[in-house]
């Protein structure tokens, strides 16, 4: 892999670039698997970083996305728009339509757009909408106008992605419960993993999911929750112990409605930056048998994103 450029646009601070030379998975993924949460970042030279961006990364661009996936082995991606970009999809869309039909996307709208330009997104391969609640990473959206979107991409057969952190759950709770369509919670909801898997912040979580079987989870991020680590990085062989337990408990629970991504290329990392095969090499810890990584990897993303080629 080549060393990444940055397009004219000066890094955030302390930025941690993407792992140059990841290390080939131990772990086999089943034929046909699909990296279900990944993003492209510009380049920035062709597409620039949204003027209102919360942080400027390194680019990462739709090459560099494709040779990791075909180095970790998997088939597809879910390619899924950053905040760095704002509402301009244009390097997700470009990815997209590069990818031969091998990547889907997930864009970021805003009330006016018009439906021809939502179909236009259709087309390039699009099939969810992000909406982010995180404060450091977006100012936020009302309401009324998230809701808006979701009726609006509910007819065009999409779900709604949504990004939280667990102490803002109680009080998106009826917003979440009231989405019209399919809802895919991204990382688990990012859970405090010093609490307890079985204490009550994760409890509500697990809860919400039972309580609405129209929601999903991606089971994602062992390295951005973990806090006692110790990092996949030089040969780790059981990176994210403290992760583990949560992520297995979901995919345990809800075998049909998990995802698992690479989020590569990791933004926002603040301590290390993964090495991706080493991360690949944790899907049997939190998917113990074949069944599961087979619906985990393959099954689930498929139904949601290909469904016109899904097996089951
Ligand atoms: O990749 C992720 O899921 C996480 C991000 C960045 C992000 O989502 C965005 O910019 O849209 C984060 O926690 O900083």
């Amino acid at each position: 892999m080549t060393l990444p450029t940055t397009g004219g646009f000066d890094k955030t601070p302390g930025w941690l670039d993407w792992h140059p030379s990841p290390s080939t998975p131990r772990f086999r993924l089943p034929e046909g698997a699909v990296d279900a949460h990944c993003h492209v970042f510009g380049p920035g030279a062709e597409f620039p970083y949204a003027p209102e961006r919360k942080y400027t990364p390194c680019d990462a661009g739709k090459a560099q996305l494709f040779a990791l996936r075909d180095r970790l082995g998997f088939s597809r991606n879910v390619i899924v728009q950053a905040t760095c970009h704002g509402d301009d999809n244009r390097a997700m869309l470009d990815a997209c339509r590069a990818s031969g039909g091998r990547a889907r996307g997930v864009a970021t709208v805003r009330r006016g757009i018009t439906d021809a330009q939502l179909h236009e997104l259709h087309e390039a391969g699009v099939r969810g909408v992000r909406f982010n609640f995180v404060k450091r990473l977006v100012d936020s959206t009302p309401r009324d106008e998230l809701m808006e979107i979701a009726q609006r991409v509910k007819a065009l057969g999409w779900h709604v992605v949504l990004y939280f952190e667990a102490p803002d759950l109680p009080e998106l709770w009826d917003f979440f419960a009231a989405l019209p369509t399919t809802v895919v919670v991204d990382h688990m909801g990012r859970p405090d993993v010093t609490r307890p898997v079985d204490g009550p912040e994760f409890a509500l979580f697990l809860r919400f999911l039972r309580e609405h079987p129209f929601v999903w989870s991606k089971v994602t991020c062992p390295e951005r929750l973990s806090m006692a680590g110790p990092p996949a990085l030089n040969g780790e062989t059981a990176p994210y112990r403290d992760v583990i337990p949560f992520a297995r408990r979901v995919v345990e629970e809800f075998p049909d409605r998990v995802l698992w991504g690479t989020d590569w290329p990791h933004p926002n990392l603040k301590d290390h930056m993964p090495d991706d095969g080493l991360l690949v090499d944790v899907i049997p810890r939190i998917a113990p048998t074949a069944d599961l990584r087979q619906r985990l990897l393959v099954d689930n993303p498929m139904r949601l994103y290909w469904p016109e080629t899904a097996a089951r």
